[in-house]
């Protein structure tokens, strides 16, 4: 029986690059080029691609794997017959297909109108008024006229949303779309070994909320900031809050040490989106690794096209499953931050390439979040003051106290500043799958998440009829969050680990691996294995441990922790949030 399974196996591998191919190649139609036409093409390669899958998953039901010696044999049927929407009935499926486009279409046309003037859309225009404005009504602006404009129209599309994702997470044997979410994960007690994380980091979290609400209170002002309560979230540079980087002028902890400001050198050096993925490239290669294949640089959207070509901006990698095809789509501007997801992008597309021999059904990552977190490991080398002043990105060196915390603060504002954010995601989404969040509930329970976890506060009056979870990209994406949350945790775990390697010795923050490629042998390694085996195997090969663990990112940032406890003790600051609403003017 285990030859017929082979055989079947063989089969369904050798159609499955063709078909996957050309569904790929629609969507990327779709989103670099968005017309009715490219629509329609995809909701039709889309509807054949889930026939396949249908016919496949069916066939695989009916081998009995139990006695099976293979481990890998019976992974991959396994994986098989994980069908998701393809359960669902015809014209269920038609719908839900529809209900998707339909949100991430609003998503990508959507834009905020000015009185007189034109209407901006979120990348690149609001994404800077957000990162740049320190004027509190104008940033206001920004924040609401996005989720007026995006979360209004997704609210009654969502509900609808939900319940055909149920529908086909139960057809396939799950209780609910967060239980087939969690299920890639193999691990029965995930819920509490993600709670028991958050609890690890959660002192860092509360003491970098403490000291960035002080510094936004002598900024903004007391009328807007109570130094016991929330922060608005329209005022952290960012449009959802889930990064702070872009306030590190209002926090920086030592202004007249030095501040690394790449960006500045990056567009005075007149670098291009094409060198920044070409310094990633060469990164890669510096560890040993594969360099991408000419095609990517043909093939890719590195820029957002100026012939008026309607597209999706949000950044994504593609894998189009012919072992040569691998692209990149992002709209990128020329900025530290952006250089940051270009080194995520590149993670991808590294996988994409160590993984391109083996069987389709196995072309994953280790689990959801290794595919997450490769980019973001090199990206802590990228940050180091050494990589910058190799790459002519940082004159001076310095190596004093105080520009250490200026460094780990900046990292923080990215790193620390995201775990409550990528926690609350799906804390929210699983909570409306299991019907304890109702339709009617979605944007009180979402603040709740929000004050709950981030403390931070809506700097308006919010009601049923907005959705402003809608208004971050993921959730009319369709797109899994926890995969964000454990890619920050397990990438400080991967970095000292590949530091240790390189034979670096030194300080977590002030390790760079390029050149290493002992460094290198470990990540390629894991990302060869694909999704082949469960994910504390590979953990193992990289860290020598099985399990996730909060320790090396507490490690990494415990400098500047102990910086913030005394800064937080002098100051007498509340840590937490006993207070619980924004101090919302009432417009007197
Ligand atoms: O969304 C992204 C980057 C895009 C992506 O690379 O994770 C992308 C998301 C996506 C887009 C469209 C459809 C599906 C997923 N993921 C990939 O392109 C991807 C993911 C898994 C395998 C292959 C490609 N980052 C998150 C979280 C993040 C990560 C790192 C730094 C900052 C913030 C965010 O911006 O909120
Ligand atoms: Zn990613």
């Amino acid at each position: 029986v285990t030859s017929e399974a082979n055989k079947f196996l063989d089969e369904y591998n050798n159609t499955t690059q063709s078909v996957w191919n050309a569904y790929t190649e629609a969507v990327w139609n779709y989103t670099t080029n968005i017309t009715e036409y490219n629509r329609q093409q995809m909701l039709k390669k889309s509807f054949l691609t889930a026939q396949h899958t249908l016919y496949y998953g069916t066939k695989a039901r009916h081998f009995n794997t139990t006695n099976f010696t293979s481990p890998l044999l019976k992974r991959m049927l396994w994986k098989l017959k994980e069908m998701e929407r393809a359960s669902l009935p015809e014209n269920d499926l038609k719908e839900y297909n529809e209900l998707l486009t339909n949100m991430e279409t609003i998503y990508n046309a959507a834009d905020v109108c000015l009185e007189k003037g034109p209407c901006i859309p979120l990348e690149p225009d609001l994404s800077e008024v957000m990162a740049s404005s320190r004027d509190y009504d104008e940033l206001l602006w920004a924040w609401q006229g996005w989720r007026d404009t995006v979360g209004q129209q997704l609210r009654p599309i969502y509900s609808r949303y939900v319940e055909l994702s149920n529908k086909a997470a139960k057809l396939n044997g799950h209780t609910d779309t967060g239980d087939s979410w969690r299920v890639v994960y193999e691990s029965p007690t995930l819920e509490k070994d993600l709670e028991q994380l958050y609890h690890e980091m959660k002192p860092l979290y509360l003491n970098l909320h403490a000291y960035v609400r002080r510094a936004l209170y002598h900024y903004y002002g007391s009328q807007h900031i109570s130094l016991r309560g929330p922060i608005p979230a329209h005022l952290l540079g960012n449009m959802w809050a889930q990064s702070w980087t872009n306030i590190i002028d209002l926090v920086i902890p030592f202004p007249s040490s030095t501040q690394m400001d790449a960006t500045m050198a990056m567009k005075s050096q007149r670098w291009t989106p094409i060198k920044m993925f070409e310094e990633a490239d060469k990164f890669f290669q510096s560890l040993g690794l594969l360099p991408v294949l000419p095609e990517f640089w043909v093939k890719s959207m590195l820029e957002k096209p100026l012939d008026g070509r309607e597209v999706s901006c949000q950044t994504s990698s593609w894998d189009f499953y012919n072992g040569k095809d691998f692209r990149v789509k992002q709209c990128t501007e020329v900025n530290m931050e952006d250089l940051l997801s270009v080194f995520h992008e590149m993670g991808h597309i590294q996988y994409f390439m160590q993984y391109k021999d083996l069987p389709v059904v196995l072309r994953e990552g280790a689990n959801p979040g290794f595919h997450e977190a490769m980019g973001d490991v090199v990206a802590l080398s990228v940050s180091t003051p050494s990589y910058l002043h190799n790459s002519e990105l940082l004159i001076t060196q310095i190596e004093d106290y105080e520009s250490e915390i200026n460094f780990l603060m900046s990292i923080a504002l990215e790193k620390v500043a995201f775990i409550p954010f990528s926690y609350l995601m799906d804390q929210f989404r699983w909570k409306i799958f299991d019907g304890r969040i109702s339709k009617e509930d979605y944007n009180q329970e979402w603040w709740n998440l929000r004050l709950k976890y981030q403390g931070i506060c809506p700097p308006l009056p919010r009601s049923e009829e907005d959705f402003d979870a809608g208004s971050k990209f993921h959730i009319p994406g369709n797109v899994p969050y926890i995969r964000y949350f454990i890619s920050s945790v397990i990438q400080f775990q991967f970095h000292e680990a590949v530091c240790k390697a390189s034979g670096f010795t030194g300080p977590l923050h002030k390790c760079n691996i390029y050149n290493s490629q002992e460094a290198g042998k470990l990540l390629g390694d894991v990302m060869k294995l694909g999704f082949s085996k469960p994910w504390p195997e590979a953990m193992k090969m990289i860290t020598g441990q099985y399990n996730m663990s909060a320790k090396s990112l507490m490690k990494y940032f415990k400098p500047l922790l102990d910086w913030l406890v005394a800064e937080n003790i002098r100051q007498e600051e509340i840590l937490g949030w006993p207070e619980f609403g924004c101090l919302i003017s009432d417009g007197t």
